[in-house]
């Protein structure tokens, strides 16, 4: 389980999120709402890569309080994110593969996502549909208990969309999954929240 617990950040006195609480269970976890909402600067809190204004998150129960963040480092890599851009490392992609140490688990995720021709590669010199199955492929790789996606269908086309609902169907037993997007994501929701001007309601 991963939790938020009044959650707030600001950047340059425009507050982002407002004291949100939410609790991200085993299974799809949805984050709708408009534009500016606030949703990847939570989920990006949420990773640990994002330290809150005031706020504690728990990750699988234990706490990393805004002023105690030192404890994050301990614990990011736990969660595995992928981020609203296909920004990844300028290094070749089978480099990229070998981060998560389990190199069967990287090659099968990256085989699946149709990656294999690419190893050679500079990832940033593929183009953004490609560079984000390999974003996808690497936090399936990495992903030990969290996999945190901000918009994850964003640049891909439709097989690649079929793969990766198919993948989000196969790991739903077994990870806590955060989906944040605008419209209707590519799987059912367990839960499903709403966000809006930072602030955050759950939804049916
Ligand atoms: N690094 C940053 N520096 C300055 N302002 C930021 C930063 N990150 C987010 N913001 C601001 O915080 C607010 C919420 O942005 P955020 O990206 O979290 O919303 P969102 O719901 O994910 O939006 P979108 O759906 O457009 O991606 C916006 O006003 C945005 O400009």
């Amino acid at each position: 389980m991963l939790q938020g617990l009044d959650l707030w950040k600001s950047f340059n006195g425009v507050t982002a999120v407002r004291g949100v609480y939410i609790t991200l269970y085993t299974g799809i976890n949805c984050i709708k709402g408009p534009n500016g909402a606030g949703k990847s600067t939570l989920l990006r809190m949420l990773s640990l890569l994002e330290r809150p204004d005031r706020g504690t998150i728990v990750v699988f129960g234990k706490r990393v309080d805004a002023d105690r963040w030192a404890e994050a480092d301990r614990l990011r890599g736990r969660i595995a994110y992928v981020p609203q851009t296909s920004e990844l490392f300028a290094v070749s992609v089978k480099s990229l593969l070998s981060m998560c140490g389990d190199r069967a688990k990287a090659g099968k995720w990256a085989a699946y996502f149709g990656l294999t021709r690419f190893m050679d590669r500079n990832a940033m010199a593929l183009s953004p549909g490609i560079r984000r199955r390999l974003q996808l492929a690497l936090a399936l790789a990495c992903a030990k208990e969290a996999l945190l996606l901000d918009e994850p269908e964003s640049y891909l086309d439709d097989e690649a969309r079929g793969l990766l609902a198919d993948a989000l169907r196969d790991v739903a037993d077994s990870l806590v999954v955060g989906y944040v997007s605008h419209d209707e994501p590519l799987v059912p929701c367990r839960h499903s929240y709403f966000m809006s001007g930072g602030t955050i309601s759950p939804t049916q």
